[in-house]
């Protein structure tokens, strides 16, 4: 064969191969964003990388954040960069619910995301007229699922900009923008009237908060006197042991990698929702058994990791996608690790369910 045919057979070859892993292999998994969609955020190209660093030198010492009153008030600030540099990963690597769900046997992860969704809207009992707040939105996933499966109205709040956007756009895909809307806001002063919904939820978000009794009292403010609030916090259990180092290690992975100020003992919420107020009507740990495990869909995809840091680096490569993914990429796939760590030794569980009410006599606070 002559060297001009093996050469362009060569080219022809490398093209296809690029092709089937950005398009065909990179595909979302949940279909949606592409890999050659990824941005990150409202951050410009260039920034990437400087912002990257910034956030890992800022969580890098995940409990002192918390702690020091003058780390704990930057908190939502490089939150809202994480997100800048994860949101379009999530989506195009999970889908558009940011959280777990338990498996169910011969159920997709799709089926089963909208299961643990729909449980938190028949705990709110929501229905038709009610107004319900989601805090800490993401793009919205739970609260499509929520508004379809109750007909109810979801308003959502998210610190992070780019998420407004995009759930925003979600929104009107799914035919269901006159009953979600969505603000951009902190919600630990939360632009709403005192008393303005009659249930509240909070999917795998309120861990962001220094002080839990900070968002908690912010959401009974604004419920209506006899409204109830579900949250799901990611806490360590009691197996937890800080003199552990394996545990150690495991935790402050899941911490850093997650944009967490110090993760809170499963033992301290209930207390801490009574602090501001709220009875406590229920509490469980969603991933306890009978449930199966969350964290299988994050294990059995470590081929799909493969694949997708192939393809991250390729489209830096051919600067489709800014410098500084693949970065961002690497850090997911370690905090992966350390999530499937913390779920197999059960030191640490993403879904441990509060049921919380105002209680019917309160005043406005
Ligand atoms: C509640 C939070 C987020 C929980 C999860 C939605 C995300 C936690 C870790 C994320 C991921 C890890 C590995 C990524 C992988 C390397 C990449 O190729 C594709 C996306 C991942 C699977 C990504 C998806 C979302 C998570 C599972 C926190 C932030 C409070
Ligand atoms: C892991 S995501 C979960 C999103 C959504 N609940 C879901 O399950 O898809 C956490 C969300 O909390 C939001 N968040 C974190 N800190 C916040 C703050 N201080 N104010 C408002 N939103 C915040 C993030 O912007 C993000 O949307």
């Amino acid at each position: 064969m002559e060297a001009v045919t093996v050469a362009w057979t060569a080219a022809g070859v490398g093209m296809a191969l690029v092709y089937w892993f950005v398009w065909v292999m990179g595909a979302a998994e949940v279909k949606g964003k592409r890999a050659v969609d990824l941005k990150m955020g409202s951050i410009t190209n260039d920034k990437v990388k400087d912002k990257y660093t910034q956030y890992w030198s800022f969580f890098r010492r995940p409990k002192e954040t918390a702690t020091t009153e003058a780390s704990a008030e930057k908190v939502p600030a490089f939150v809202d960069t994480f997100y800048n540099l994860v949101t379009d990963i999530y989506e195009w690597g999970w889908g558009q619910s940011f959280h777990f769900s338990p498996s169910l046997p011969g159920r997709s992860h799709r089926e089963a995301t909208r299961v643990h969704e729909e449980r938190v809207s028949d705990l709110l009992g929501a229905k038709p007229g009610h107004r319900i707040l989601d805090v800490g939105c993401g793009v919205g996933g739970p609260m499509r699922a929520i508004a379809a499966h109750s007909g109810s109205h979801v308003v959502g709040i998210t610190i992070n900009e780019y998420q407004v956007n995009r759930a925003r756009a979600h929104n009107r895909k799914a035919g269901l923008d006159s009953r979600c809307e969505v603000v951009c806001g902190n919600f630990l002063s939360m632009p709403f009237a005192d008393g303005s919904f009659d249930g509240a939820y909070s999917i795998e978000a309120t861990c962001h908060a220094p002080r839990l009794q900070d968002v908690y009292g912010e959401v009974y403010r604004v419920l209506k006197p006899g409204g109830l609030y579900v949250s799901y916090e990611w806490v360590t259990t009691s197996i937890y042991r800080a003199d552990n180092p394996e545990h150690v290690e495991a935790i402050h992975g899941i911490e850093r990698g997650d944009a967490l100020p110090g993760l809170r003992r499963q033992d301290e919420i209930a207390s801490m929702a009574k602090e501001v107020g709220f009875e406590v009507l229920k509490e469980l740990d969603l991933a306890l058994p009978p449930a199966l495990p969350w964290w299988t869909r994050l294990k059995m995809g470590r081929l799909a990791y493969w694949r997708n840091s192939l393809v991250v680096r390729v489209l830096t490569v051919l600067r489709v996608a800014p410098k500084g993914v693949c970065e961002v990429h690497e850090m997911l796939y370690e905090t992966a690790q350390h999530l499937t760590r913390g779920g197999e030794t059960g030191i640490f569980t993403p879904m441990h369910m509060v049921l919380l009410r105002k209680p019917a006599a309160a005043q406005s606070k």
